[in-house]
């Protein structure tokens, strides 16, 4: 599963997260915790969280969002539950612009529990798990803790094409050892080309992701599951 603000009145701030006082999105899941960055496995090793710190130039490309660009809740989505009959996730929710998001502008980073792929330290089950960085063997998983962008559905049967896509991103993170006391650490953020105010925010999840809930499915015997990894590999 890669821009700005109207007034927060457009997401309730009455519910809290379980961790803290932090508001939570309007339609949020209450069985969720609310994130407001990462979490770490205890299995993610100091050397790969420095690798994930951004060091040399190879990445200097990568986009550095500003600490004024991330917002929780954002002000940039709304999560709806689906109703209309005929998408494939009705019933789900969906992550959806609150106002028009310019083409390549930052909407939301891609929020959970960061792990290793070892099988140990993964959920093979989880609908929710973003790859993060292939080589050091890094995921993040928002199936039991997220934001916003655990909401965003796969465009297939939904669309033509997605809206919007998953980039490699840098944020601040606080850095007792740098003299400015932060340093930018890797992150997975949402942008693209572009999304009119009141759509559905739409990805590409891969053929990868449903060939593997269709594995899944067919070890569960879950026969909507399975049907549902179907329609969406065929669309
Ligand atoms: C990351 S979650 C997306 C948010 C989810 N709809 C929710 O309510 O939490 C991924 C799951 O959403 C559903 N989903 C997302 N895109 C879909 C699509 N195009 N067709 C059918 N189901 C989809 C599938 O159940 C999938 O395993």
């Amino acid at each position: 599963m890669s821009s700005t603000a109207k007034s927060s009145s457009t997401l309730a701030a009455n519910k809290t997260s379980t961790q803290s006082q932090q508001p939570v999105p309007k339609n949020w899941p209450e069985d969720i915790t609310y994130l407001t960055d990462h979490t770490y496995s205890a299995a993610v090793t100091a050397d790969q969280r420095t690798a994930l710190t951004r060091t040399g130039t190879a990445d200097a490309t990568w986009t550095q969002i500003p600490p004024t660009s991330i917002q929780a809740p954002s002000p940039l989505l709304e999560i709806r539950t689906v109703t209309d009959i005929n998408h494939p996730a009705a019933g789900q929710r969906g992550l959806f612009a609150t106002q028009h998001l310019a083409p390549d502008s930052f909407i939301c980073l891609y929020l959970g529990h960061v792990h290793t792929n070892t099988m140990s330290d993964q959920d093979p089950h989880s609908d929710y798990d973003l790859n993060l960085d292939h080589d050091l063997g890094l995921s993040v998983d928002a199936a039991r803790s997220g934001n916003e962008s655990r909401c965003t559905n796969d465009y297939r049967g939904i669309a033509e094409r997605p809206n919007a896509e998953f980039r490699d991103c840098y944020v601040q993170v606080p850095c007792t050892k740098r003299a400015a006391g932060m340093k930018w650490e890797r992150r997975a953020g949402k942008r693209k080309a572009g999304v009119r105010a009141g759509e559905e925010v739409l990805v590409n999840y891969g053929k990868g992701y449903w060939e593997g809930r269709k594995a899944v499915a067919s070890f569960r015997r879950d026969e909507e599951m399975l049907r549902i990894a179907q329609l969406a590999l065929d669309s």
